[in-house]
């Protein structure tokens, strides 16, 4: 892997639009060799610069000598650079003009384009971080609270990688001991025996558990939590939708069947996102604008992580009311009481039978909001959110592939307690440890490296 040998690529590695700095960034063998050709420094020559220093003077077209910017150049002298490569960054007014021009410069002197990730993708091919730490990159990028920035700068630290490491460690010792007593059956190996397999394969067994444990408020924490505001027309969901935000962003009117299609805006309960979704009222209806948006509703329904179901509690019970009690039965929901200013005509024990928590609130009035935003958070972490002392697994390529090894470390215990040959369980844990090295990206392939960078943005 440390012979990644490429080409020289340049990206722009700030937003293009009005700002006041744009940076242009390149790496590669050729960086400093073509820097050159473009690049004037105030005082001594290119080379004579050290590592690490920021160079002032001017990038120059050298078919015609005309000056494209007036700039301050970085030096970066590999391998103690972010790819281990040279790498060049110009610091160019900003806007989209000058970065575009200083760009193509580049590329007419030699430079490719660099692809999304390409530079990160390089730090990683040239050993310099693991695939854990890349992804943390992203995450980082695209945090949407300080939590899960956090997470990720943990990440980028090298926590993961160390936990991951450990598990993948015991399980090369243990297959080297499976190997041996495989191999050479007749030196009946007493080193490693069959209680001490087991033990060994039990650890590597919990240490997974332990780290999937918690990932699924690792989503939340990521994607926030999808919450669907769900009930007959006009009970409030969109005013509560607007009281929880704080702003007037839903269209509230007394006429029922305003909300025709779904509203998504975020807000942050302590940290936690929660993407509150507003649907159409759930009616029978023969409108068909109306018809489309309830459809949509359900359907959300389906995809939610908390349903609030929301009942006007001025307005007696009816069948709808019913339907809908019916439909998050089984699911993750909370019921809530509005209209609590008006005089009320349900009350919170007639609906004890299902068995939901019941929050009374006035949308309008923002009575009970407090309450309801602290049930929302219990709903959702039956751990509670104190994470700082756990390893927190939060990307869905990492979670699935720790499930994989933990079924194949399952299946390497139920094997060896069975008493069945050594080299079935061999099998399994080779296979657990190729699944974990794809975590780190010790085991790769072309076709994930390319996924994995594909998401990142142009000049990473
Ligand atoms: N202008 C600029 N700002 C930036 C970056 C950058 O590349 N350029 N970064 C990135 O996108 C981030 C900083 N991350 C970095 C990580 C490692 C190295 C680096 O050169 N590491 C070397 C040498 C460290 C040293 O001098 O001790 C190494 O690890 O060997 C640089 C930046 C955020 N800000
Ligand atoms: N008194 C009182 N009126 C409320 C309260 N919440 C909402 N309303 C009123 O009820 C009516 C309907 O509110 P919306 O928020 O539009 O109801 P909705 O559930 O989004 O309705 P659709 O989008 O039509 O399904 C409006 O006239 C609101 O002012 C409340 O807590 N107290
Ligand atoms: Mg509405």
């Amino acid at each position: 892997m440390n012979s990644y040998v490429t080409d020289t690529v340049a990206a722009i590695s700030t937003p293009v639009g009005f700002s006041g700095i744009g940076i242009v960034r390149m790496t590669g063998s050729q960086a400093f060799h073509i820097i050159n050709k473009v690049f004037k420094p105030k005082g001594k020559s290119f080379e004579e610069y050290d590592d690490k220093k920021i160079i002032y003077g001017h990038i120059i077209d050298p078919k015609d000598e005309r000056i494209v910017d007036e700039v301050l150049v970085s030096k970066m002298i590999g391998p103690n650079t972010y790819t281990r490569e040279d790498i060049v960054e110009i610091n160019c007014h900003g806007g989209i003009v000058p970065v575009r021009n200083i760009l193509n410069l580049l590329v007419e002197n030699g430079a490719n384009i660099a692809g999304p990730g390409e530079f990160t993708k390089r730090a990683f091919m040239n050993g310099r971080i693991d695939l854990t730490q890349a992804e943390a990159i992203i995450d980082i990028i695209n945090a949407k609270t300080n939590k899960s920035l956090d997470i990720s700068m943990k990440q980028l630290e090298g926590s993961l990688s160390k936990k991951i490491s450990e598990i993948r460690q015991l399980l090369i010792k243990m297959l080297a001991h499976l190997e041996a007593t495989i191999d050479y059956p007749e030196y009946d190996i007493e080193d490693m025996s069959y209680d001490e397999i087991l033990q060994n394969t039990r650890e590597a067994h919990d240490m997974v558990q332990n780290l999937l444990y918690h990932s699924q408020n690792g989503r939340l924490i990521r994607e926030g939590v999808n919450t669907a505001i769900i009930g007959k027309p006009n009970v409030g969901k969109s005013s509560l939708l607007n009281s929880l935000l704080g702003e007037k962003r839903a269209i509230v009117t007394e006429i029922p069947g305003t909300t025709r299609d779904t509203i998504e805006e975020y807000i942050t309960i302590e940290g936690i996102p929660f993407k509150i979704i507003d649907t159409a009222g759930v009616r029978e209806t023969e409108n068909i604008i109306e018809k489309i948006g309830i459809e949509k509703s359900v359907e959300i329904l389906e995809r939610s992580d908390l349903i609030l179901l929301i009942l006007d509690g001025s307005q007696p019970l009816d069948e709808e009311d019913f339907e809908l009690l019916k439909l998050i039965q089984a699911r993750n929901s909370l019921l809530i009481l509005n209209k609590l200013d008006k005089e009320t005509t349900i009350k919170p024990e007639d609906l004890l039978k299902y068995e939901k928590e019941i929050v009374q609130i006035s949308a309008v009035e923002e009575i009970g909001l407090e309450e309801l935003k602290k049930k929302m958070l219990d709903k959702v972490s039956a751990e509670g959110f104190e994470l700082e002392s756990f390893e927190i697994v939060t990307n869905i390529r990492h979670i699935h592939l720790l499930e994989e090894s933990l079924k194949s470390l399952k299946s390497a215990i139920g094997t060896i307690e069975a008493s069945m040959p050594l080299e079935i369980v061999s099998t399994d844990i080779t296979e657990a440890l190729n699944l974990l090295g794809e975590i780190t990206g010790d085991t790769i392939h072309e076709q994930l490296m390319h996924e994995i960078f594909s998401n990142f943005c142009i000049g990473k």
